[in-house]
């Protein structure tokens, strides 16, 4: 492949060279017929020309497929990592996504996991079928997303299991949040076939600058059963050693 590109180059300018030599040579000799290799120098350095048009003309469709190449292989990339950390269902966050995100918070301060689980599932996709389940699942993710804003670390950790990580080193503000998050799900429409309210459980939970999210995961588990077994609907918290038996009853 080598030896035919380098072929390729000699055989491109031996006709130039020898019009080269040939021009030299008449040049050099006063009584050669300079004309004559003007004519020749003249025919080949159009040829040249021609040629040099061509090969930039090729260059620059080459380059144009490139950078387009470029662009789709760019696209494919980021598709690729959306895919790797979104739940195709909703578009939130995947469970990896959510344990990296909430891992990184960890690491750059305080920080709160609330997450909610909606009450008796079960009943929705056994009375509506899984597809009105599904659009469930997803409304319940646009509540989310409308509620808290586009910068929210809104995550679908299990079938209708949902994180949200929450930088703050308030834990009444998390609080409110959750407590926010619980009841724009209480208050949602749900569009047919359902029709009728849905509601969430949420558990919260807070660390310090530093934490553990093993220990943030299961603390905010532990205030999610906790609010599932206080009659569903509502808010428990779990800080510390402290899992919060009281707080914010059924709305
Ligand atoms: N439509 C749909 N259903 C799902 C999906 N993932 C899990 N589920 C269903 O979610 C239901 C979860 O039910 P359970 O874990 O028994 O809990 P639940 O009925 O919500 O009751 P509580 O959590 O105790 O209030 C199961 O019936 C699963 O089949 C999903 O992606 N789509």
């Amino acid at each position: 492949m080598q030896r035919h590109a380098a072929r390729a180059e000699a055989d491109l300018f031996a006709q130039e060279s020898a019009a080269l030599a040939q021009a030299r040579a008449a040049h050099d000799d006063a009584q050669a017929d300079t004309r004559a290799a003007l004519a020749a120098l003249i025919n080949h350095y159009e040829r040249l020309m021609r040629e040099s048009r061509r090969l930039i003309r090729r260059s620059d469709r080459a380059e144009l497929d490139m950078n387009q190449m470029n662009r789709q292989l760019h696209e494919l990339a980021q598709q690729l990592e959306y895919r790797a950390t979104h739940d195709t269902l909703t578009g939130a966050l995947n469970r990896g996504a959510i344990i990296e995100c909430a891992t990184r918070a960890l690491a750059q301060g305080d920080l709160a996991l609330i997450v909610l689980d909606i009450d008796h599932f079960k009943w929705v996709n056994d009375d509506f079928g899984h597809p009105a389940g599904d659009m469930v699942i997803q409304t319940v993710v646009a509540c989310l997303q409308q509620l808290l804003g586009p910068e929210a670390s809104i995550g679908r950790v299990g079938g209708e299991e949902f994180s949200v990580v929450w930088p703050t080193s308030e834990l009444a503000e998390a609080l409110s949040v959750a407590k926010r998050i619980c009841d724009a799900i209480a208050d949602q429409v749900f569009a047919a076939p359902i029709n009728r309210q849905i509601t969430a459980s949420v558990g919260v939970s807070w660390a310090a600058c530093g934490g553990s999210f093993e220990t943030i995961y299961s603390h905010a588990d532990e205030a999610l059963y906790a609010a599932k077994r206080a009659g569903r609907n509502c808010v428990r918290s779990h800080v510390g050693e402290d899992l919060n038996p009281l707080l914010f009853a059924a709305a």
